[in-house]
Order: C-alpha cells, then sequence, then structure tokens
C-alpha cells in the first residue's frame, strides 16, 4: 500500500530553498575564499562539481534533495562534500558521524550560516538561525530553563485537555481533522508561552503567528530576494529591476511585528493590571522584575524571543507528525487494532489515557515513534556551520562550511530499519510486546544534533503522544469512500520544504462505539 516517495513531486521548494539560501551567502563564501584542501589533504568525496556553480544545478533539479544525497552518498559515502559557488557543503548520512561532528565536536559546529535577508528584515530574534555565541546561549539557555524535560511535565495537563477538546471537535467536523489537529496544537504552544485568552484573541494570534511562517517560507523562495544572488542591488531604487522586494519590505516587518509584539504586549498589559493568566513567559517576566535599565532591557528582549520561537518553531513541526499519524492510520488498520486492544487493557473503556499510562502502553508508543521516522519531518534537519577547519577521518572539512544532517537517510537506513519505506511500529518492539531498546530511538535523531538540539523534543513527543492515544482510544481512522462506497485510499506523499508535510489527503473518522460517544461528550471544554 505504501507508494514510497515517487521522484516526481510537484513542489521543488526545499530545493529552492536550498538554492536561495546558497546563494544568498554568495558574500560570505567570498569571504571565506574557495573550498580546496591544504597540501596533504583532501576534501569528503562528493559529485563532480562545475566551475564556479559546483552543484548548484544538481540540487536544484532533485525533487527531494534528501532523497540525493543519500543516493550519492551510495556511490561516495556516508560523508559527502558539494561545492555551491565558492562555498562548501557537507552532508553526513550516518548517525555516526552526525554525532562525532555535530555533537562531539559541537564547539566547531553549532554555527549557522550568515544569511544577508536576516539583517535586511531584522530576523535576528528568531533562534535557530542565531550565530553561535553568548547572545544566542542567552536565549537557550532561558529556552533550556522552560522546555528541559523536568520543565515539560507542567505542561501535561494543558496538552491533555487541548488533546480531548480536538476529541470533541474531530467528532463534530471529522472531515476538518487538519484545522482541528492545528489548533489543538496551536494553542498548546501559545497557552503554555503567553496564557489563556478569549477565542477571538487566540485565533488572532494564531493567524499572526501562521503569516509569519508563511513569510519566511516566502522570503525564502528563490527571485523573491533576488538581492540575494545580487547584493548590490541592495543600493538600487525599488523601480530597478529586481529590487522590487523593497516595496515589501514594510509588509513583511509588519507581519512579523504583530507575531512578536503583539501577544507580548498583551501579557505584559495583562500583567500590569493583575489580569494575567499563568504562563511561561509571565514567569519569565516576573523573575526578571528586580533588574534595572539596560540589563532589564536586555533579558526583556530575550524573553521576548524565546516566547515568539516557541510558537514559530514548535507548531508546524507537531502538527506535521500529527498529520503523517492519521495517514499512516488510515492506511494501516491492523495497528489501529492492536493499539486499540492496548488501550482497552490498560486505560479500560470508562476513562480517557493519561500521561501515567503512557510507560504501559508500549504498541501506542511505538505508533509515536513510527511516525516520527517515517515522514521525518525536518528530513535535512537544520544548517549547522562550521567555525574553524577541521579534519575528520583523513579529510578537510573548511571554516565556513554549510553541515546537514540528513535525517531522512538515517531514518530510512534499512540496516537500523529493515524495510524502511514500510510503517511498521512492530520494528520498535521485542516478541513479548514491550519496548525493545535496541532498536534506536528515532527521536535521537529527528531533533537534530549537539548544542542547537532541539529545545523544544519533550514538549512535542508528549504532545503527540496524549493526541494520538486519546484518537485511537475512541475514534476509527478509515479512508475516505467513493459514491460507489470504495475506500480511497491516500498515496504517501510529502511537500518539499525546510518541514515536510504529507500532502492533502481526506479520510473517515468515526466514533467507535456507544462508550466512546459517552466518552467524547463527557469532555468539559469550558477552560478551552
Ligand atoms: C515534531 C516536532 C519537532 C521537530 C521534528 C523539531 C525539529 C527540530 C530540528 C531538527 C531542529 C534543528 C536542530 C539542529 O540544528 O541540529 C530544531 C530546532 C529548534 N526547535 Fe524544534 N522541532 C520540533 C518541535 C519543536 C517545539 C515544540 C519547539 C518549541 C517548544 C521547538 C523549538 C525549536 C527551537 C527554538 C530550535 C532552534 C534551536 C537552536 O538553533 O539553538 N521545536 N527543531
Amino acid at each position: 500500500m505504501f507508494q514510497g516517495f515517487p521522484g516526481t513531486m510537484p513542489s521543488l521548494a526545499l530545493s529552492a530553498v536550498l538554492v536561495a539560501l546558497l546563494s544568498g551567502i554568495f558574500v560570505y563564501a567570498i569571504t571565506f575564499g574557495g573550498v580546496s584542501a591544504p597540501s596533504g589533504y583532501k576534501l569528503p568525496p562528493g559529485p563532480f562539481a562545475w566551475p564556479l556553480m559546483g552543484n548548484m544545478l544538481n540540487i536544484r533539479t532533485a525533487s527531494h534533495p534528501w532523497m540525493q544525497f543519500a543516493e550519492w552518498s551510495r556511490t561516495y559515502g556516508p560523508v559527502i562534500h558539494l561545492k555551491v559557488l565558492r562555498y562548501s557543503i557537507v552532508v553526513l548520512n550516518s548517525p555516526k558521524d552526525a554525532f562525532a561532528l555535530l555533537d562531539q565536536r559541537s564547539i566547531n559546529y553549532s554555527d549557522r550560516p550568515r544569511l544577508t535577508m536576516l539583517s535586511f528584515l531584522d530576523l535576528s530574534w528568531v533562534i535557530p538561525l542565531m550565530q553561535y555565541g553568548e547572545r544566542w546561549r542567552k536565549h537557550r539557555r532561558l529556552l533550556h530553563r522552560y522546555c528541559n524535560s523536568a520543565a515539560a511535565r507542567q505542561y501535561e495537563p494543558l496538552q491533555q485537555r487541548k488533546a480531548r477538546e480536538l476529541l470533541v471537535q474531530l467528532r463534530l467536523e471529522p472531515d476538518r481533522f487538519v484545522e482541528h489537529s492545528n489548533y489543538a496544537v496551536g494553542t498548546i504552544l501559545l497557552d503554555l508561552t503567553y496564557g489563556t485568552y478569549d477565542k477571538g484573541t487566540t485565533a488572532r494570534y494564531l493567524q499572526y503567528a501562521k503569516n509569519s511562517a508563511d513569510t519566511l517560507a516566502e522570503i525564502f523562495l528563490p527571485g523573491a530576494l533576488l538581492v540575494q544572488y545580487a547584493p548590490l542591488l541592495r543600493y538600487f531604487p525599488s523601480w530597478f529591476p529586481g529590487s522590487s522586494y523593497k516595496n515589501r519590505m514594510e509588509t513583511w516587518r509588519e507581519v512579523f511585528r504583530l507575531a512578536v509584539n503583539e501577544p507580548f504586549d498583551h501579557v505584559k498589559r495583562a500583567m500590569r493590571d493583575g489580569l494575567e493568566s499563568p504562563s511561561f513567559l509571565n514567569q519569565m517576566l516576573n523573575e526578571i522584575e528586580p533588574l534595572k535599565g539596560e540589563e532589564y532591557t536586555e533579558a526583556e528582549t530575550v524573553a521576548k524571543n524565546c516566547a515568539s520561537v516557541v510558537y514559530g518553531a514548535g507548531s508546524d513541526t507537531m502538527i506535521a507528525t500529527l498529520i503523517t499519524f492519521f495517514l499512516a492510520m488510515i492506511l494501516h488498520p491492523k495497528a489501529q487494532q492492536k493499539a486499540r486492544a492496548e488501550l482497552m487493557s490498560v486505560v479500560g473503556p470508562d476513562r480517557l489515557p493519561e500521561f501515567y499510562d503512557r510507560p504501559m502502553l508500549p504498541y501506542v508508543n511505538a505508533i509515536v515513534k513510527e511516525c516520527t521516522r517515517w515522514i521525518p519531518v525536518t528530513p535535512l534537519g537544520a544548517f549547522h556551520a562550521t567555525m574553524n577547519d577541521d579534519v575528520y577521518e583523513g579529510y578537510f572539512i573548511p571554516k565556513g562550511s554549510i553541515v546537514f544532517a540528513n535525517q531522512w537517510a538515517m531514518l530510512h537506513n534499512p540496516v537500523e530499519y529493515p524495510d524502511p519505506e514500510q510503517f511498521n511500529p512492530e520494528r520498535f518492539l521485542n516478541a513479548d510486546g514491550s519496548l525493545n531498546p535496541d532498536v534506536r530511538d528515532p527521536n535521537s535523531i529527528a531533533f537534530g544534533f549537539g548544542r542547537r538540539i532541539c529545545p523544544g523534543r519533550d514538549i512535542s513527543d508528549a504532545t503527540i503522544f496524549i493526541c494520538v492515544a486519546s484518537i485511537l482510544h475512541v475514534f476509527n481512522i478509515g479512508p475516505e469512500l467513493d459514491a460507489d462506497g470504495r475506500p480511497v485510499w491516500p498515496k504517501v506523499d510529502v511537500t518539499s520544504s525546510l518541514v515536510c508535510h504529507p500532502l492533502p489527503f481526506k479520510c473517515k473518522i468515526v466514533l467507535l462505539s456507544s462508550t466512546s460517544e459517552h466518552l467524547v461528550d463527557g469532555i468539559d471544554i469550558s477552560r478551552s
């Protein structure tokens, strides 16, 4: 039933993004000079690179670059080298090399490439794109305090409440499962970051966040900022061909201003009027209150940036995993039946799943892991950049190289995950049904590596678990039926972007029984 990911994807967005990025750092590339190795060393192997353009066209024409990189790694080995202009790109296709470089040598591999457009649009607050250094460290420290695994447990009541609200919405409007899942995930992050507000305000803030995510995607597309290819365009008036982006800069800035400032100002006003609802921004602001002057202003900016990035970086990624779950369940009714049998024996028919059930639900946990592995949300992770020259296994890796961890290749490696295109939760289980610790946990790859590893991984894992367990406990997820009552099986296909989503599909979500109906009827959503 699994169709694989055919090479004729409609979207070239990710390769386009890569090319735009690589073009964008042209100036940086020149600064660092060419990509030859010093005598006695050689660069890691890779496909033939044309003069000047290097492998730019190879990347551009690959519909899913992570598959192309995996293919090259079969010819050249797990560490491959590509050139774009005079720039060096290293793609790591195995966990061994990713851990050896991004984790164990993280002091050198934790920078991000400098992107011209980020300074144009003043996106220096976007933590995932921040340069490595003291400023980034301050943001990470704060994020860690509110997102580490112990801290993340305080959000469980919120996650559970939102998962249950999702059940009510799925019952009322099952066809709108994508919107409802979006709302559930979005409001978990919004509520934990800024607190709970009325429905209208919540909807507005969710819209701001979506607008800023869409705008980021738009400005990363090639052509949108031609100035990336020709930085001198920045000195020309907006009527000059290629400079029309200047007319849109204000709109773009306004989109980001609203997303970052409005919810933040709202929390500050609410705190001043004694009307705040608990949130991590509220806690952060209380903690920095004793600071004065510049010290306070700086701490407040860090708090504001951290708050805005949680929604921005977390929502799109979690929703993609949740939609993958629906897709997998349509195609694998037996997996649903097994999960349901487990839920029935552990949770029973009279209540909904709780977080404390989790250790007794290995099959449900295996489904969550398999969703993460089967369609990796960020197939190429995020680009790291080297701060100094390095030598790894005899190969020279120049300062300023962009380093990708090909998470898709790692999570689809047939040695670690046999028959990797198949959705198969059993791969994570022992014969007695318990979780097999010898099979690598996809979370150890899917959330990145080293010092830049995703700080939201525990929040994300808990959110996906409680949504998946709650949905499976009361609903059956099946294919849509055509006019003759025949199932319409969705094709497994993904967008090509920095964050990958399954392409749109339809499904039929129905309550399992009158007992399930009773459980959903009993959900109190008045606090949601
Ligand atoms: C399925 C869900 C998620 C996936 C697959 C995911 C994946 C990733 C990956 C691959 C990175 C780059 C790591 C690297 O550079 O090696 C990253 C960074 C980041 N993620 Fe997530 N993420 C998810 C959810 C979240 C959530 C819920 C939050 C917020 C609570 C979050 C906040 C961040 C931030 C702030 C960064 C930037 C870290 C830095 O550059 O220092 N993510 N994520």
